[in-house]
């Protein structure tokens, strides 16, 4: 559905000095239906790489193809036309602030040149799938947040892309309204199958709806592949940081804090064949030892298998792994941390 070949990006130089690489030979290729994200630090060129996908930068040399277009070949018309095909939400949400949440999700279809009709009955179905119909006639700045973005993606929405991109998109949010807006960006990829490629700079992200995923370094895709495995067995030195880091966050804590020792922890791996009652089992049999067990990855998704963080030795991580497996599930202690 999207590929990027052999790009290179090279911005001319601000100030005259020497001009800054920002994309060098960045293959990818995105799955029609899939859920991408990718990562990076601030400046390895995630930003740069979705603006070539929505043909805001052209690069030097390689190809950018999005549902069999050419993007990089295209003519201004052509191109404005394939657009229509490809969505995007802002982390800053780029609304239309003298508008009101109905007149901005219409805009879109306005500019297609809809019949009032046609837009009538688009808008309202989009407000209602983003849960906003109630907020119709509110403007912009009379909104939270993450009803901000919920404006964004059913604007987005509004042509019916193909694709949808996401840039940072909740960058600007809260955790609890982060999840929500994850949520429903998952769910409407179910729904409609809809490619989504998401940038960010924070694993949780990706771990929570992206079920492949790539790592962006210094201009470089620097790894490729399934969340859970990349999460599992993270091969590059930045992945690794990124691995660590988000191990090492005092986050998503299923379980009072027991007043352990959090310096030290394992990732354990497991699939279970069904999800709640041995989830619950785990629980209890977590709460009798005085553990502490972190949901990582898997928590939304059942059919993906779950990456737990254990606070404490390998021992410990043992532990688990035998009560995971009485428990029928496959598991394995992936990697420890310290
Ligand atoms: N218009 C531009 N002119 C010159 N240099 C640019 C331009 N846009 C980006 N760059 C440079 O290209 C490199 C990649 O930038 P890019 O914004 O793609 O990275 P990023 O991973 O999205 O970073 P961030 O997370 O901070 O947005 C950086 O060194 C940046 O300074």
């Amino acid at each position: 559905m999207l590929q990027l070949k052999e790009i290179q990006k090279t911005y001319p130089s601000r100030s005259g000095s020497i001009p800054v690489v920002a994309l060098k030979d960045v293959n990818l290729e995105v799955n029609e239906g899939e859920i991408f994200g990718i990562i990076g630090r601030s400046g390895a060129g995630k930003s740069t790489l979705l603006r070539l996908v929505n043909g805001l930068e052209t690069p030097d040399s390689g190809e950018v193809w999005v549902d069999g277009w050419s993007i990089t070949r295209l003519k201004e018309r052509e191109l404005r036309q394939a657009r229509t095909k490809i969505g995007m939400i802002f982390q800053h949400f780029n609304l239309l602030w003298s508008r009101t949440v109905w007149d901005n999700v219409a805009f879109p279809l306005e500019v297609a040149g809809r019949s009032k009709e046609e837009i009538r009955q688009k808008v309202n179905h989009l407000l209602e799938r983003v849960g906003l119909s109630d907020r119709a006639k509110a403007y912009p700045s009379q909104l939270s947040g993450g009803q901000k973005q919920r404006v964004g993606i059913a604007r987005a929405l509004a042509n019916d892309p193909k694709v949808l991109l996401c840039d940072e998109a909740t960058s600007a949010l809260d955790p609890e309204t982060t999840g929500s807006i994850l949520q429903l960006l998952k769910e409407i990829n179910r729904d409609t199958g809809i490619t989504t490629l998401l940038i960010t700079h924070e694993m949780s992200v990706v771990q929570a709806i992206c079920g492949r995923m790539g790592v962006m370094d210094d201009g470089r895709m620097i790894e490729v592949g399934e969340v859970s495995e990349i999460f599992r067995n993270p091969s590059h030195p930045v992945t690794r940081q990124f691995v660590r880091q988000t191990l090492l966050k005092e986050q998503s804590t299923p379980f009072e804090d027991k007043g352990r020792d959090s310096s030290a922890c394992i990732v354990v791996q497991c699939r279970f064949p069904g999800l709640s009652d041995v989830w619950e089992e785990l629980r209890k049999e977590a709460d009798r030892r005085q553990l502490q067990i972190h949901v990582l990855a898997g928590g939304i998704d059942p059919s993906t298998p779950w990456t737990l963080r254990v606070e404490g030795d390998r021992e410990t991580a043992d532990r688990i792994v035998t009560v995971l497996r009485s428990l029928g599930a496959e598991a394995e202690v992936a990697v420890g941390v310290s």
